[in-house]
């Protein structure tokens, strides 16, 4: 691959919670551009490895790097976890985290807070600047609400939607921070049929129209094969087989490893291309 396609990098990466040695000397590379998925049974490494990207968990050994920065590779791990998004990485979370209270455009522009550069008094005396920054904000933000079809809901407050439409804030708000790459925790998780079928559409759209790199962590096979142009199968904190969907789902030893899990095994085959 040359190097100037990759722009994320995980090297060896490894973690351990006590006994735990939950992401096992697992390697990666997220290229520009591209949806890459981890799949795996429950308890494979999945999210730890996000968690590891977002800095939440530091690794035991291993090295991710970031080559966002055109010319300068960055290793995440010399970073804060409230720098990462500063960085160009953005996420949403298995279990929705938003500001329930608030309402929908206002969540979107606390998504813009990284790119706030007006400052505390120039905020209190609302100079020109800050008025600048505060047009330009809500302009990129009306951008997020049509792309993702959100005007009826601006308004409104996030605890009173659906929690299909509340999946598609919390994108949107990742979207607000203009990210190069979004990090996508189960994104189908808790969406029917039909909510499931539009999130295709709007991984499709944040990658082709945004030019977005995605890097997400999915059990539904069939958004998996949909969006995806490569997968990595993961099982008990290891890399088992990496390549297009179709190619993975039939390697024998991941459908070996989800033999184990049965429920995750019928996921398995219903998502077979
Ligand atoms: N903070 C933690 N402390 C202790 N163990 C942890 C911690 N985080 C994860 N683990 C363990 O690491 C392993 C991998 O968990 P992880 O949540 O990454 O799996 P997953 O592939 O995302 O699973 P699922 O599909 O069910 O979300 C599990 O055995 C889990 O119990």
């Amino acid at each position: 691959m040359i190097a100037s396609e990759v722009l994320l990098s995980a090297r060896d990466l490894s973690v351990r919670f006590g006994g735990v040695l939950a992401v096992n000397k697992v390697g990666f590379e997220v290229r520009r551009g591209e949806v890459f998925t981890l799949i795996g049974p429950n308890g494979a490494g999945k999210t730890t490895v996000f968690n590891l990207i977002s800095r939440i968990y530091t690794p035991t050994s291993g090295q991710i790097v970031w080559h966002g920065e055109d010319a300068r590779p960055v290793v995440l791990t010399e970073h804060a976890p409230h720098e990462i998004a500063a960085l160009g990485i953005a996420r949403t979370f298995q279990n929705i985290e938003l500001f329930e209270h608030a309402t929908v455009l206002h969540n979107l522009l606390i998504g813009r807070h990284r790119h706030r550069r007006t400052g505390f008094w120039r905020d209190v005396f609302f100079t020109p600047g800050t008025r600048r920054a505060e047009i330009e904000s809500r302009e990129k933000v009306e951008r997020v609400i049509d792309l993702l079809d959100l005007q009826h809901h601006r308004d409104s407050t996030v605890a009173g939607l659906p929690y299909g439409v509340r999946k598609v804030v919390e994108l949107a708000r990742a979207l607000c921070t203009e990210p190069k790459l979004l990090l996508l925790d189960e994104p189908s998780s808790g969406l029917n049929v039909e909510e499931t079928a539009d999130m295709a559409f709007w991984i499709q759209d944040i990658q082709k129209e945004l030019g977005i790199s995605v890097l997400m962590v999915e059990h539904d096979m069939s958004l998996v094969s949909k969006v995806s142009d490569r997968v990595l199968a993961m099982n008990m904190g290891e890399a088992l087989a990496s390549g297009t969907p179709s190619e993975v789902q039939s390697d024998g030893r991941v459908v070996e490893a989800y033999l184990g899990a049965v429920d995750d095994l019928s996921s398995l085959r219903r998502g077979r291309v």
